[in-house]
């Protein structure tokens, strides 16, 4: 069995965070574990409140686990704090083994900081360098890079600039350009250009949490980046087809409606 850990924060609604990665790793047959760096209280309309863990307790979660298991990939979403950084840097730092892939989540589709303005450069500077995939959407690689994007020659910019900061590879995602739904794969040599029919639908919340959870998974799985960030594509673009009205605000990404369908239990 393939093993998955997250390194999140947990969203109260189910849609993103370390819940969205879970439901990621289980739909891809891969066993998934948790470290939380942060607790959201979140529905579809917002985030409400975020509690931080403590250095202590996310130190031990991700000590204890690579104690006993062998940990085939790693997810990295929320993480708030320059102390919370620096834990998980000091965690991984030399467990060069196992495939890291970094989602840089700064803001959420509602607009709450979920990392800490001060701590971007700590984010880049601890985690890029430990990172075999980054996957920043465009305001994140905005926000890195410090120049506008408005199209692809802007992502390709944006994917340079983030893989000389130490990322290995880079997905910078068009999730939120007009017309179709293209990410950009860099990989220090040559562009890859990820194409996915774009679905007008308002339910996408968790989209980048599940993309870059389906990168770990298939990672875990063997696969090499471009195969992993190539399956993750299709994934996340059948989560987004399926995904479903729910609560008052932003719907989640659907993960079983393949295997629903396959057993016959799908329920619209
Ligand atoms: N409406 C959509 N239709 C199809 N694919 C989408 C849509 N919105 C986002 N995506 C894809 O979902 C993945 C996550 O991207 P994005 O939503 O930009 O991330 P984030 O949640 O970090 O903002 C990318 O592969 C992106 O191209
Ligand atoms: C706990 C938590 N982590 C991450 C996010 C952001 O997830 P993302 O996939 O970028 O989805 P949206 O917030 O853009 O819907 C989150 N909301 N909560």
């Amino acid at each position: 069995m393939k093993t998955v850990l997250t390194i999140a924060g947990s969203d109260s609604c189910g849609g993103a965070g370390i819940q969205a990665d879970l439901k990621t790793f289980s739909a891809l047959g891969t066993y998934g574990m948790s470290v939380i760096t942060a607790v959201t209280a979140q529905n579809t309309m917002g985030v409400i409140n975020v509690r931080e863990m403590d250095v202590e307790i996310v130190r031990d979660q991700i000590d204890c686990l690579f104690d006993d298991i062998m940990i085939h990939a790693v997810k990295i979403g929320m993480v708030s704090s320059v102390e919370i950084i620096e834990t998980i840097g000091s965690c991984l730092r030399g467990r060069t083994d196992t495939p890291i892939v970094l989602d840089p989540v700064m803001v959420s589709k509602s607009g709450c900081h979920l990392l800490r303005p001060e701590s971007t450069e700590a984010l880049s500077k601890v985690l890029f360098p430990l990172a075999e995939v980054v996957t920043p959407n465009l305001f994140e690689a905005e926000v890195i890079t410090g120049q506008k994007i408005n199209n692809i020659d802007g992502m390709e910019e944006a994917a340079v600039k983030i893989h000389d900061l130490g990322a290995r590879n880079v997905v910078v995602k068009g999730g939120h350009l007009a017309g179709d739904a293209v990410d950009v794969l860099y990989d220090g040599l040559h562009f890859d250009y990820l194409k996915g029919t774009r679905f007008d639908t308002p339910n996408t919340h968790g989209t980048g949490c599940t993309f870059s959870s389906a990168i770990a998974a298939y990672l875990a799985g063997g696969f090499s980046v471009p195969e992993a960030v190539r399956e993750a594509k299709k994934y996340i673009s059948g989560a987004i087809e399926n995904s479903f009205a729910l609560g008052h605000g932003v719907g989640p990404t659907h993960h079983f409606y393949a295997l629903y369908r396959k057993a016959g239990v799908y329920n619209e």
